[in-house]
């Protein structure tokens, strides 16, 4: 049983059957690829995922609790956490500022202080967002401002953001689109490192098949809204039916 359970989801828009009956199921503490060509459905699964969209039926499950019907940031609060294509930061502030903002969101949304009581509390988050930028090896680089920096340390910074929360599944959506080779490089560290120090369960849907075999230990390979095979990289690579799925795009 996964700490991520889809059954039978099916989506319409209009005439078109977007998702077709999809079955996943992600095993807690690994990494799990959703790929496929343009148009097979990935973004709109993960919108259902997310609480974004409601699928016409069939049921998401995480660590045993249903997902469907509940409000983006109450899936949020279960422990599924959303990375997009472009890192969703504070370019004018500083790195340092940048954590600062969710860390103090947490302590507000959770509980009020006493006067006293939040002072202690504001040394205890400087302290968290030194250890979460320290995690991501972004400590040396607290005072820079956000949007100075380079594609790869601003998902990075994006990354201490979201940890914060201290996700239990990561949905990263197209996580080195449009990047530049180093930046793809420091991104897949990146990943490979919280991965590792955290034992964060993640789904990544990616078209670049390098970050794909670099990460994933299993894939799903959607084609025209329904799960075509799901398998280790080693069997998907070169597999007859996904080399179908993807003619006349790029070469699995
Ligand atoms: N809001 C919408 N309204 C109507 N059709 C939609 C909507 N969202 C997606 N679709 C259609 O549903 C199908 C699946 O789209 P989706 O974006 O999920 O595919 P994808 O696998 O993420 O593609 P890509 O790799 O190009 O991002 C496509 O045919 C798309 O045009």
């Amino acid at each position: 049983m996964g700490i991520l359970e889809v059954k039978g989801i099916n989506k319409r828009f209009g005439g078109l059957q977007a998702l077709g009956d999809v079955n996943l199921s992600v095993a807690e503490n690994t990494v799990h690829a959703i790929i496929g060509p343009n148009g097979a459905g990935k973004s709109t699964l993960l919108n259902v995922l997310v609480g974004k969209l409601i699928p016409d039926s069939g049921s998401v499950m995480f660590d045993g609790q249903s997902v469907l019907g509940r409000k983006p940031h109450e899936i949020n609060q279960m422990g599924i956490s959303r990375v997009f294509q472009t890192p969703e930061i504070f370019s004018d502030l500083s790195v340092f500022e940048n954590v600062l903002i969710p860390c103090f969101a947490k302590r507000d949304g959770s509980f009020r202080m006493h006067a006293i009581e939040s002072v202690f509390s504001e040394k205890a988050i400087h302290q968290q967002a030194e250890e979460i930028l320290a995690d991501v090896n972004m400590l040396e680089k607290r005072h820079m401002i956000a949007s100075s920096l380079s594609r790869g340390d601003k998902r990075r910074l994006e990354m201490a953001m979201c940890l914060v929360q201290d996700p239990r599944l990561l949905l990263l959506d197209e996580p080195t689109a449009g990047m530049a080779r180093a930046d793809t490089e420091n991104t897949i560290n990146l990943l490979k490192e919280i991965r590792t120090k955290r034992g964060i369960t993640m789904a990544i849907i990616e078209h670049d098949m390098n970050v794909v075999f670099s990460l994933a230990e299993r894939i799903t390979v959607l084609a025209q809204g329904t799960p075509l095979v799901e398998d280790t990289p080693d069997n998907i690579k070169g597999h007859p039916k996904v080399r179908e799925a993807y003619l006349g795009e790029a070469q699995v």
